[in-house]
């Protein structure tokens, strides 16, 4: 029996131009993505853009056509080179949680660590039934385990051997909204407490933000956009991440100074300069949080939808152009449909592009 294994963090994983796919058709193209030590990182994209295909060569379960996976500097695939999945230090966890239905919940998170010595084992088993919540259920069956409970065993197993790095493909998709939105900060924690790095492949913006240090945007097989949840929030680089992530709409605009744009809410400044000449004509990103109910505002809009959201309310507005944008309010101002409010614009980042002709 060997001793248990010192805790090893992953310094760098690094994904270089890599084209994968099926039967010679390339569905992942040359995507670069970088992850290091401590993070956690998330590939978010609609259905079928190739997330999976991406994690599952990462995993080393597919050949790569072109480019290079390193893992702290060792090439794990390349065109020539792979390393296959049970040697690379990486764990996984699934949508369909597949826990071992005839073991013990604690059968189930030893079951990787056939080699431990069984002190070694009983002390780390011991040790993350306790960081998962579930101190004291070592005995029961998973069946006896609620989903989340579930998750959070799959989890367990999956980080007891001490990989480098945790894939996740989906892990919260067949729990309801309520409990995946208790877990997922739960499991963030629980990463970032043992060091693990991870990747989590989700269509669900608000997992991605909850979890992730660094996304990357994916469409049709590329990776459109990597940053921060910030960075790609409020500054998406295409129309296409714009639109994915969150709600907003496009407000027709025309440049009148470097840091400044003419629309129907008046003239908008950012806080940096925008890079476009001056009288182009453009469309500036809006998001619902950028324009706000404003009583005292000279800007007008008729209301032609809302929803209540608890702590505030989210109204569609129509101005005299015709546009009609989100608004924000706070849940006090409950105005009704028809009525015309007065609306304000609190952005910092003018994202824009050129106006697509008609
Ligand atoms: N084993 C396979 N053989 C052939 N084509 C496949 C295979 N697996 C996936 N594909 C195709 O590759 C493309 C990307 O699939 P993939 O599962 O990677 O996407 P995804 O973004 O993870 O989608 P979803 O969110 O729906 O799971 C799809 O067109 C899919 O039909």
């Amino acid at each position: 029996m060997t001793a248990m294994p010192p805790s090893k963090m992953l310094k760098e994983l690094k994904l270089t131009d890599i084209c994968v796919g099926y039967q010679d058709t390339p569905v992942v193209q040359d995507a670069n993505f970088r992850l290091v030590e401590g993070q956690i990182g998330c590939l978010l994209g609609p259905s079928g853009c190739g997330k999976s295909t991406l994690l599952r060569a990462i995993a080393g379960f597919e050949p790569l056509m072109d480019g290079e996976i390193t893992l702290d500097n060792d090439v794990l695939s390349s065109k020539s080179h792979v390393v296959s999945p049970e040697k690379r230090s990486i764990g996984m966890v699934f949508q369909d949680i597949a826990l071992f239905p005839h073991l013990t919940i604690y059968d189930n998170i030893a079951f990787g660590l056939k080699d431990w010595s069984k002190s070694d084992v009983k002390a780390r088993v011991e040790y993350l039934l306790g960081l998962v919540g579930l101190a004291g259920f070592g005995a029961r069956y998973p069946s006896s385990l609620s989903g989340g409970q579930q998750q959070r065993v799959a989890l367990a197993r999956a980080i007891a051997p001490r990989p480098k790095l945790l894939l996740m493909d989906e892990p919260f998709s067949g729990l309801d909204a309520k409990l995946r939105e208790e877990l997922v900060p739960d499991i963030r924690a629980i990463l970032l407490h043992e060091k693990v790095s991870a990747i989590l492949v989700t269509h669900d913006q608000a997992e991605a933000f909850a979890m992730a240090d660094q996304v990357a945007i994916m469409e049709a097989g590329k990776i459109l956009q990597v940053g921060t949840p910030y960075q790609i929030y409020h500054e998406p680089i295409s129309r296409f991440v714009a639109m994915f992530i969150g709600q907003g709409d496009f407000l027709p605009a025309v440049v009148c100074g470097p840091d400044c744009v003419h629309s129907d809410l008046g003239n908008i400044r950012g806080e940096l300069h925008h890079g476009f000449e001056t009288g182009a004509k453009v469309d500036l990103l809006v998001r619902p949080d950028d324009v706000l109910h404003d009583d005292d505002s000279e800007f007008k809009g008729l209301i032609v939808s809302k929803w209540f959201r608890g702590s505030y309310f989210l109204y569609r507005v129509k101005l005299p152009s015709g546009k009609v944008i989100y608004c924000f309010a706070s849940s006090h101002h409950n105005h009704s449909i028809g009525q015309e409010i007065g609306l304000s614009v609190d952005l910092d980042h003018l994202v824009m592009f050129p106006t697509i002709s008609e």
